[in-house]
């Protein structure tokens, strides 16, 4: 940094006080460089997505007339504009984020003048992480020491900010072959054809030009223009910065060649954040599943305790969408893996084409955790699946069961640890009980974990209310959760009411004499 005597910049007079704030970190038992080199070395940080080809793909990317990518900023106050969205959630804002398409989350972690933190970040990487193809996380930071590159990436980041404005050239090129070496390609950032030189001296695959001079905080929309020519041809991706807040301000660069912009203060003060976006980049709208309930598909029947070929053809052929075994030696129906094994071979090569195919949501990259796995899991049959249905057996014999029964999900009915789902090669249902007059537990919507829950309702009518409500709390608007719902026991005229007001992805029969009438009224309706 210059030290001349004039009265410091804003750059100047961040920069000396993150310095500062550095070295308290680093000084404060636990947190020191030792330690954070130990728990990377220990692979302590979450995994990592690769930023650029992320930034590649937006929602407008497979149409012919692409617009630019999002990088959605979480910037809470900034030092021109004071407070901006004090009291917004950041991880809810995350998470809007991520559903309307951005690729990138720039999470702002200064405390002082931005009101930002790690903890932000982390909430952020929290919201969004079990997301199919979720947005990277970039620090949004001034960094000018490897102490917060290590930090970056131990709190969730994916990509860090390299201000060109306050750096030398030796500074700026060990911190970004630093970041590079924990696996984060940089977002350049330069304000003018100097530093814009400097930025492609580095090799770097990402530039930010920032319209908003961080000296004196003067925007200039046509910053970004400016320089646009000294990449052209080139291998990186150039991204605008700063003081966009229109469809217009994006149709120029849109033009220009500019393949994504960076916005914070507009998206922290839009209304309806989701369709400020859109219209921001000109995207298509986001298809959700819940929006299609008119023409929505039929519920899907499960039948569990299948236990011969001829059960599982009459089953199919009645338009059952899932057979499930049962390998509990407790239950009457339990069959062993090499009894089930010629039934599933069967019913695998008969190829039989089942009345239901589902609804497959064309935004898959988009959709949450549960909606995606349906998807994922729908798009691939064409033919009833196979479950496996387990209470307590040992992780082993599951897995086993797996190979030899060929089996195309399992279903898990005991206390099994939740961390087992990573081991079991297939998607995973997961029973949760409901008895009347208890809360259902969050675990049931929690993403990631399990891919489909079986909601047991023990307690009747009553209990399904309270179970929906849980369900609904747990959906992100505009989504909706996938759920089976076991309905054994519940006669038949009570589960077509409850099919019409809970609208369930699937119901769980067992098998028993009548079950083929009732897979039938239930596929009709
Ligand atoms: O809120 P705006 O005008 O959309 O700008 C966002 C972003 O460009 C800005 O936050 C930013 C760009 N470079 C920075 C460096 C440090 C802090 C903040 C920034």
């Amino acid at each position: 940094m210059s030290t001349s005597e004039k009265k410091p910049t804003i750059l100047e007079t961040i920069y000396a006080q993150r310095a500062k704030d550095v070295e308290v970190a680093k000084s404060t038992p636990g947190t020191t460089p030792e330690d954070l080199s130990t728990l990377l070395q220990m692979n302590l940080a979450p995994p990592l997505i690769q930023v650029v080809p992320r930034l590649k793909r937006n929602p407008s990317t497979s149409s012919s007339s692409s617009s630019p990518s999002l990088m959605a900023e979480i910037k809470r106050a900034s030092p021109s504009k004071g407070p901006i969205a004090m009291t917004t959630n950041v991880a809810q804002q995350a998470l809007t984020y991520a559903l309307s398409g951005a690729s990138v989350i720039s999470v702002l972690t200064e405390p002082t003048w931005f009101k930002g933190s790690l903890f932000d970040m982390r909430l952020v990487r929290q919201a969004i992480d079990a997301l199919p193809d979720r947005p990277a996380v970039l620090r949004k930071e001034f960094i000018l020491d490897e102490y917060q590159i290590m930090e970056a990436r131990l709190w969730g980041a994916d990509t860090v900010l390299l201000i060109v404005a306050m750096l030398s050239q030796e500074r700026l090129e060990t911190l970004y072959h630093y970041s590079l070496s924990l696996g984060m390609e940089p977002l350049v950032e330069v304000n003018n054809a100097d530093e814009m030189r400097r930025a492609l001296g580095l090799g770097s695959k990402m530039i930010g030009v920032n319209n908003r001079n961080l000296h004196n905080f003067e925007v200039d929309m046509g910053t970004t223009s400016r320089l646009v020519e000294m990449v052209k041809e080139r291998d990186l991706v150039l991204c605008a910065l700063s003081g966009i807040k229109g469809p217009e301000d994006v149709r120029v660069y849109k033009e220009e060649g500019v393949k994504a912009v960076l916005v914070g203060e507009a998206l922290m003060r839009a209304e309806d954040t989701g369709k400020f976006i859109r219209e921001l980049l000109d995207w298509p709208e986001i298809k959700t599943q819940g929006e299609g309930e008119k023409n929505r598909e039929r519920t899907w029947v499960k039948v569990t305790g299948v236990r011969s070929e001829s059960e599982a053809i009459s089953l199919t052929e009645t338009g059952t969408d899932i057979l499930s075994f049962v390998f509990d030696p407790q239950e009457k129906t339990y069959v062993k893996p090499e009894e089930a094994a010629p039934i599933s071979s069967k019913i695998r090569a008969a190829r039989l084409s089942p009345s239901a195919s589902a609804a497959v949501s064309p935004y898959l990259r988009s959709t949450p955790w549960f909606t995606a796995q349906l998807g994922t899991l729908t798009a691939t049959y064409a033919r009833p699946l196979l479950v496996g249905v387990f209470n307590k057996q040992p992780l082993a014999y599951i897995q086993h069961t797996v190979a030899i029964s060929q089996l195309d999900l399992v279903q898990l009915n005991g206390d099994e640890p939740s961390g087992w789902t990573a081991h079991i090669p297939v998607p995973v249902i997961r029973q949760f009980t409901v008895a009347k007059n208890e809360s259902p537990s969050q675990e049931i919507t929690r993403p990631g974990v399990h891919s489909f829950c079986l909601l047991d309702v023990q307690g009747g009518r009553e209990a399904v209310g309270e179970l929906q409500r849980v369900v609904e709390k747990g959906e992100v608007p505009g989504w909706r959760m996938p759920v089976i719902l076991r309905a054994s026991g519940i006669e038949e005229e009570a589960l077509v009411d409850i099919i019409r007001s809970l609208d369930p992805w699937a119901v769980d029969l067992d098998l028993e004499i009548g079950v083929l009438d009732v897979v039938k009224r239930v596929k009709g309706l």
